[in-house]
């Protein structure tokens, strides 16, 4: 008898759920970047664009026009994906550039090169993240997650920060994470070297984002260079690569997550959206102003972060 009514259940909610997809997607897939505004002659630089939100990102920037440096740190990969991106688009200006965020020396040459080669930045998306991946240490013995989501964006933008003051109006998205709610910055263990948890590990990476996306903005007023953070909402991606668990949610539950074009939206948004043009300093998703929590809105965890990452990375940055 119980097993009738939980099969009866179930029926009835895959009923539902086929009866329903339209609404259900149109819900599930969120805000959506109204702009029509084009970037002909702006040059746009985006972090992780080889798949996922990065790569849905870079595709949107260039059929509107922009010069499109994919920073890749799978140079084969990143150039499978703008052949992708030149096929459904054929005049995309789109290149490939190597960029391993797990690696100072890899940041550094990267931006020698670029500055080098290109006179005018007018956008810089960090991207890039990893989420939830075993213990493991970059190239220079930073935890991964808070090495690569943070420390790692730290530097490019820091060498990049001249560039874009050239080219001003420019405009920086940090790509951070509704899970900045569920972060601490453990100043005491930042490398969770005495206790490690993948999760509390990203989260507190995320949170990390939305700190240096604000300190950053009180930094650069005045500069016509603006900085705002972004929560995509839940991709299906490979992000969640490194959890089985989550591999297997997400597969499941694909209808009710967002697709990487949709997650891509509010990047979008905030990289090109007039309205935005003098907004710095604040968080996003679905294309709207959005909650921070208290910690991501500490002045003095936002400054202590920043002299940290100073410190760590062996840089000065006023
Ligand atoms: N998916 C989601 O639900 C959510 C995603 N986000 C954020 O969105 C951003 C994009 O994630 P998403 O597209 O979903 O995930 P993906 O895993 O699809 O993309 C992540 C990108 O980051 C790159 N990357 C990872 N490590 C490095 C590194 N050391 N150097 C350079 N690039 C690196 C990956 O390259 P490679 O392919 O070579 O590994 C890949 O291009 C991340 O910052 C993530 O935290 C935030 C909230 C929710
Ligand atoms: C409900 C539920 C899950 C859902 C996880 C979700 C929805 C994660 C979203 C993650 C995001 C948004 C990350 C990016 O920053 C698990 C853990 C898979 C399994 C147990 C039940």
């Amino acid at each position: 008898m119980l097993l009738l009514m939980i099969a009866a259940g179930l029926g009835l909610v895959t009923l539902l759920v086929v009866f329903f997809k339209p609404q259900i997607r149109q819900y599930a897939a969120g805000g959506v970047c109204q702009s029509a505004a084009t970037l002909n002659g702006k040059t746009v630089l985006i972090t992780g664009a080889n798949t996922g939100i990065g790569k849905e990102t870079a595709l949107d920037l260039a059929r509107r026009g922009a010069r499109v440096i994919m920073a890749c740190r799978d140079v084969d990969k990143g150039e499978e994906a703008a052949a992708g991106i030149r096929g459904a688009y054929p005049p995309a200006l789109v290149e490939v550039r190597e960029l391993d965020l797990a690696d100072t020396c890899s940041i550094r040459a990267f931006a020698e090169t670029l500055l080098r080669e290109i006179n005018q930045l007018h956008v810089l998306i960090n991207n890039a993240g990893v989420m939830m991946c075993p213990y493991t240490k970059t190239v220079d013995g930073f935890e991964m997650h808070i090495g690569v989501n943070h420390l790692g964006h730290f530097l490019l933008t820091h060498l990049l920060i001249g560039l874009l003051k050239r080219s001003a109006p420019a405009r920086i998205v940090v790509v951070s994470s509704l899970a900045h709610n569920f972060g601490w910055i453990r100043f005491h263990d930042l490398h969770s070297q005495g206790s490690y948890n993948s999760g509390l590990a990203y989260c507190q990476s995320k949170l990390a984002n939305v700190l240096f996306a604000r300190e950053l903005a009180r930094r650069l007023r005045g500069t016509e260079v603006t900085v705002n953070s972004v929560h995509p909402g839940t991709v299906n991606s490979d992000l969640t690569r490194h959890s089985t668990l989550m591999t297997i949610f997400f597969t499941v539950f694909a209808m009710f997550l967002k697709t990487p074009r949709e997650g891509a939206q509010t990047s979008i948004y905030c990289a090109l959206a007039e309205e935005l043009h003098a907004i710095s300093g604040k968080h996003f998703s679905d294309c709207a102003p959005a909650f921070v929590a208290p910690q991501g809105r500490s002045e003095e965890t936002a400054r202590r972060l920043w002299e940290v990452s100073c410190e760590l990375l062996g840089v000065e940055w006023d």
